[in-house]
């Protein structure tokens, strides 16, 4: 079986983080590890604490995984200090870690902040380089960019840069200011867009974590990149349509949607 590592923070509402990118690598196929970076005080209405891991107790944890069951794809999500960045960066590095996908996450879906100012830069120079593909939202890819987004055509300027910049391709959402379902993939000097369908859901929670969880899936099982993009956004345009509707506000989707009924022996 392939495995995929998740490196992230806790969502205590199960919708987001580590607990969405558990389910999604679960249901596309291939064994979860996980290495966490922060835990929050979580729900579908917004993040009342983070309590982060020490850089130490996260090095503890990536040495555990990557000498024992070494990770064919490794998913990046919230990483809230430039200490644990680095910790991760050096990481990564020391064991040779492929197909690194990076969601730099900055703020939630809920508004929340999860990125301290002064980890942007750590996140740029140490991690981003090393990312076969990141996964930024609109706002994310303005940060990155420096530049400022209002249509499709900004989005490919934008990705154009962050992509030469970096050295990595880039995916950009167009989540839900854009064109709702379609992303822009920026590889090797050229944009790729992947249409989607728009699903008229509200309940959005995690739908970066997940998206960015799949990829890394599919990468993990062998696909190619634009493959595995295509797989992802099938999967979360799954997810969306199965209208899960839990919490009083922005709520999570059914990760598991292709699950049929009880388990019986
Ligand atoms: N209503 C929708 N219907 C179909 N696909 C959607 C919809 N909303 C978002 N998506 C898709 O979900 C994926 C995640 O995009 P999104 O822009 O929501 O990420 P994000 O803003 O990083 O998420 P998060 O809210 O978790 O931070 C993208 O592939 C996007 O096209
Ligand atoms: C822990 C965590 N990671 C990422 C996000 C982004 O959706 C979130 N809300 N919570």
């Amino acid at each position: 079986m392939r495995t995929a590592l998740t490196i992230a923070g806790s969502d205590s509402s199960g919708g987001a983080g580590i607990q969405a990118d558990i389910k999604t690598m679960t249901a596309n196929g291939v064994f979860a590890l996980c290495a966490v970076t922060a835990l929050t005080a979580q729900n579908t209405t917004g993040v009342t604490d983070i309590f982060d891991s020490t850089p130490h107790f996260l090095a503890e944890q990536l040495d555990a995984v990557f000498t024992d069951i070494f990770p064919d794809a490794v998913k990046i999500g919230m990483v809230s200090s430039a200490e644990l960045i680095e910790t991760i960066a050096a990481k990564l590095k020391e064991y040779g870690a492929k197909h690194i996908v990076v969601d730099p996450v900055m703020v939630a879906t809920s508004g929340a902040k999860l990125l301290r100012d002064d980890a942007v830069t750590a996140l740029c120079e140490k991690l981003l380089p090393l990312a076969e593909v990141l996964t930024p939202n609109i706002p994310e890819a303005e940060i990155l960019s420096g530049m400022t987004i209002q249509n499709a055509a900004d989005m490919e300027r934008a990705a154009q840069t962050i992509s030469e910049k970096y050295g990595c391709a880039v995916l950009c959402k167009g989540g839900h200011q854009i064109n709702d379902a379609d992303d822009l993939l920026w590889r090797d000097g050229a944009g790729k867009w992947f249409k989607g369908r728009r699903i008229d859901n509200p309940n959005t929670h995690g739908t970066g974590c997940t998206l960015s969880s799949a990829i890394a899936s599919n990468l993990a099982k062998g696909y190619d990149l634009d493959t595995s993009v295509e797989r992802a956004k099938a999967y979360i345009s799954g997810a969306l349509a199965a209208m899960l509707d839990l919490g009083h506000g922005s709520g999570p989707m059914n990760h598991m949607f292709a699950l049929k009924g009880d388990f019986v022996e």
